[in-house]
């Protein structure tokens, strides 16, 4: 990238991107990523947002090939695209060549300073045991956590009560078990903190932002913040590397509704990096961990390489095209890659855990694969979470404690695990660079609001969906398959 070329005058009018196709490197993921062409694609309707064609278009996968400073093999994060005309932001100084450009020129030709924003998007977790029950109800009132047909979407709340609430105990003991809460927040701080720190090792002096979907501080905190701090520029970060309708597609929801009702914020120009898995300091980090773990096996050539991803119900790939497995598949694939070039040629698999509900869930899942690699005699096993950058309750409970353990009844004698990424330096630059080569696509959102929600607000079609909806409610509800579910506490 011609690091001269960001530095001028901020456009007039609203930048728009060609059109391009791109192909994933990867031979399992055939998709075709098109790059948006209009600023509102990058920031979609919900309806829109979980057709399949447009989960593609929002990957971030290899438009990235195009603006890799330094030419590098891999893709890179953000999903849209440079400036086309390069003119747009001061990004020189980010890149340690060129003048320093301060302000730039607004629309009236005064000379305004840029304060640029980095929003973190995470889950966020409860702190105490306290704050179990609320943080589930939280999250099971998430529509993009329990996706309840039209008609039934009066119950979110009510279901999320009750499933908060059954489920409570066994999650509680599982906070107990770690130490009494999540370490989420603590650990996403000490990452903004970092970015904050590299990005200012760039040049670039930006405010870092945490905004949590289920516990404090939530998005909402967060975005309150970025107002009164007067931001002119934000690039969207969530800390998930590959993007699924739960994680990151529920929390730009947020994002999407907050922003589309505020005069500011719907002029603010936003960059999203959507999924970032593919990324080259991503991808090395995540092998230089396990090439350091693989050398504590004493015959690290017979280790088993074990990906643990959080799973997420079928439905979401199969329905509602979530891309969540091909980018997982396609990380893995990419992760092997690296090992393979610096010498390592170890077996690996990968299988998704934490399925919570009666519903199907991707598979193979994590417990199953764990008993059957037992059974066909593998004796040494790496485990690496590979959906999450931080550790929490499904690294330090569900994998060191539950699955270790029935790993080691099934006849794998020795287990290691790789530590999550954290504030590892050339993971943390990374992300660094991320933002920096996101900066120049930032757009303000189109604040037009969709059909089908006006249709909502139409009291005649509602008051018909409310009836019809609580008796078919009922039913489900009262259907043996649920009710099963609740008596085993599968919620
Ligand atoms: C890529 C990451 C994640 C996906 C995908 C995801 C989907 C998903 N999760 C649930 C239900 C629960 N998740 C819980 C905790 C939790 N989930 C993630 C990440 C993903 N979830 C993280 C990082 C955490 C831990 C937060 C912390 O406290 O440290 C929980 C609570 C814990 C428990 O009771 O097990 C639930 C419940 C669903 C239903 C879902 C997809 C639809
Ligand atoms: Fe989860």
């Amino acid at each position: 990238m011609d690091a001269t070329s960001f530095c001028g005058a901020l456009p007039q009018t609203k930048l728009s991107v060609s059109n391009r196709n791109f192909s994933s490197s990867c031979p399992r993921v055939r998709s075709v990523v098109s790059v948006a062409r209009h600023s509102s694609e990058e920031f979609q309707q919900p309806d829109k947002l979980y057709s399949r064609e447009s989960l593609v278009v929002s990957s971030s996968s290899s438009a990235n090939k195009e603006m890799t400073a330094s030419g590098r093999s891999y893709l890179s994060g953000p999903v849209l695209k440079r400036n086309p005309g390069g003119q747009a932001f001061c990004a020189a100084s980010v890149l340690g060549v060129g003048a320093y450009c301060e302000g730039f020129v607004d629309s009236h030709l005064h000379v305004t300073e840029e304060k640029v924003g980095v929003l973190l998007l995470n889950l966020g977790g409860p702190e105490t045991l306290n704050d179990v029950q609320p943080f589930l109800f939280n999250l099971f009132a998430d529509p993009d956590i329990i996706r309840l047909p039209r008609p039934f979407q009066f119950l979110q709340k009510p279901l999320a009560k009750l499933i908060s609430v059954l489920r409570a105990p066994k999650s509680k003991e599982g906070y107990a078990s770690i130490g009494g809460g999540s370490p989420l927040r603590k650990i996403t701080d000490e990452q903004a903190d970092g970015i904050k720190m590299a990005l200012k090792a760039k040049g670039l002096t930006a405010n870092v932002y945490v905004g949590m979907r289920y516990w404090y501080p939530f998005t909402e905190e967060a975005i309150h913040q970025i107002k009164k701090d007067k931001i002119t520029k934000l690039v969207v970060l969530p800390l998930y590397p590959q993007f699924s309708i739960s994680t990151t597609g529920s929390s730009l929801r947020v994002l999407q509704n907050i922003f589309s009702e505020d005069a500011y914020l719907s002029r603010l120009p936003i960059a999203i990096i959507q999924s970032w898995y593919q990324r080259e300091g991503y991808i090395k980090s995540m092998a230089d961990l396990i090439g350091e773990e693989l050398q504590k096996f004493a015959k690290p050539e017979e280790v088993m390489i074990f990906f643990s991803a959080h799973g997420v119900p079928l439905t979401y790939v199969e329905d509602a095209g979530d891309p969540y497995k091909d980018q997982m598949e396609e990380c893995i694939y990419l992760i092997m890659q690296e090992l393979k070039a610096r010498g390592s040629y170890n077996d690996h698999t990968l299988a998704y855990q934490s399925r919570v509900g009666p519903v199907q869930w991707l598979k193979p899942y994590t417990d199953e694969v764990l008993v059957e690699l037992g059974q066909k005699g593998v004796k040494s096993l790496l485990a690496v979470p590979v959906s999450f950058v931080s550790e929490h309750i499904e690294t330090l409970e569900e994998i060191d404690m539950e699955y270790k353990e029935l790993a080691l009844e099934s006849g794998i004698e020795n287990w290691g695990r790789v530590p999550a990424l954290g504030c590892t330096s050339s993971f943390i630059t990374d992300l660094a660079d991320a933002v920096i080569e996101a900066l120049p696509s930032a757009k303000s959102i189109s604040t037009t609001r969709s059909t089908s929600e006006e249709s909502d607000h139409d009291f005649l079609s509602y008051a018909i969906k409310m009836i019809f909806g609580s008796v078919l409610a009922f039913v489900l509800l009262l259907s043996p398959k649920v009710m099963t579910a609740f008596r085993n506490r599968l919620f």
